[in-house]
């Protein structure tokens, strides 16, 4: 099985299959263990591209903590293996794809308080398992959420992958002239980011939009610091209440994602929670 360590995998244990996503992921496909007939993604990294985007030790260390991190609504990292040009990873397969694809095609692009308390209890559990584990997630939006073929939320966790713009963080904390008192103050700074994209994404899976979009980035920072949030008609009172406890300026105030798998809106509407 995956999580034997003595055994070393290689491409001839797995059967190819179709290229999945539209090359968003590089280059994933549908695979299937020979031996066991489990269908998994096998997502492949060229060691030239890795060499070149000097990304070598954040793939390594990626490899590290996602290898630690077991939750069933983070995609699994199976196992992972090279050839003399390519990194491969095995990571778990979720049937029903991109949440974002159901969002756009759900009635009017949003979904019902039900869908939108399951989803956003899976990411909230989901999230406070990686706190837990001093990892932060740092980019919760549909487009990085799949779908089971039991209609259960992975984190899919591009964030994780070099598509995040590290690069630019790292110069930047290059210098501490930048540094926010946030950052100067305590070490676990970023883990509050995680509650507010929460809470923007619940607003984003009842509206169909998120609640700060404007069609210049400099008005959306404005609207982001201003907090001008507006509510759809259809909002309840108690989804109003949980994405306004969520989307809080100041990071210590914002609710915990203990408070939030607990807050009226997830237990009137999320029956099968934990
Ligand atoms: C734990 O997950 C990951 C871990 C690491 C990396 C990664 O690329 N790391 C990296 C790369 C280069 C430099 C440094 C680090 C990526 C993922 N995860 C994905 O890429 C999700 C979609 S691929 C899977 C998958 C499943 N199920 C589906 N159903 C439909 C499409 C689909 C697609």
């Amino acid at each position: 099985a995956f999580n034997n360590p003595n055994y070393k995998w290689s491409l001839d244990d797995f059967e190819l299959g179709k290229r999945l996503g539209r090359g968003k992921f590089g280059r994933v496909f549908l695979a299937r263990d020979r031996r066991s007939g489990f269908v998994v993604a096998l997502k492949t990294l060229l060691k030239k591209e890795i060499v070149l985007g000097r990304v070598e030790r954040q793939v390594l260390r990626e490899i590290e903590i996602q290898s630690h991190l077991k939750h069933p609504n983070i995609l699994q990292l199976l196992c992972w293996f090279h050839d003399s040009h390519r990194i491969y990873l095995v990571l778990e397969y979720a049937g029903k794809g991109e949440l974002y694809n159901h969002l756009k095609n759900a009635t009017n692009s949003r979904f019902d308080n039900l869908v939108s308390a399951k989803y956003v209890y899976q990411v909230a559990d989901a999230l406070d398992y990686c706190h837990q584990n001093q990892v932060i997630h740092r980019d919760i939006k549909p487009e990085n959420l799949l779908l089971t073929i039991n209609d259960d939320v992975k984190l899919a966790d591009f964030g994780w992958s070099v598509h995040s713009p590290s690069m630019k963080r790292n110069t930047m904390c290059g210098t501490l002239d930048y540094l926010p008192p946030e950052m100067v103050d305590s070490k676990d700074y970023r883990h509050q980011v995680d509650n507010w994209c929460l809470g923007i994404l619940c607003y984003e899976f009842l509206h169909g939009y998120p609640p700060f979009e404007a069609n210049e980035a400099e008005e959306t920072y404005k609207r982001i610091r201003m907090r001008d949030l507006h509510f759809g008609e259809h909002i309840s009172d108690n989804a109003k209440d949980f994405i306004s406890n969520l989307v809080v300026i100041k990071g210590d105030k914002r609710m915990s994602l203990k408070e939030a798998m607990k807050h009226p809106w997830i237990m009137e509407n999320y029956v099968n929670r934990k």
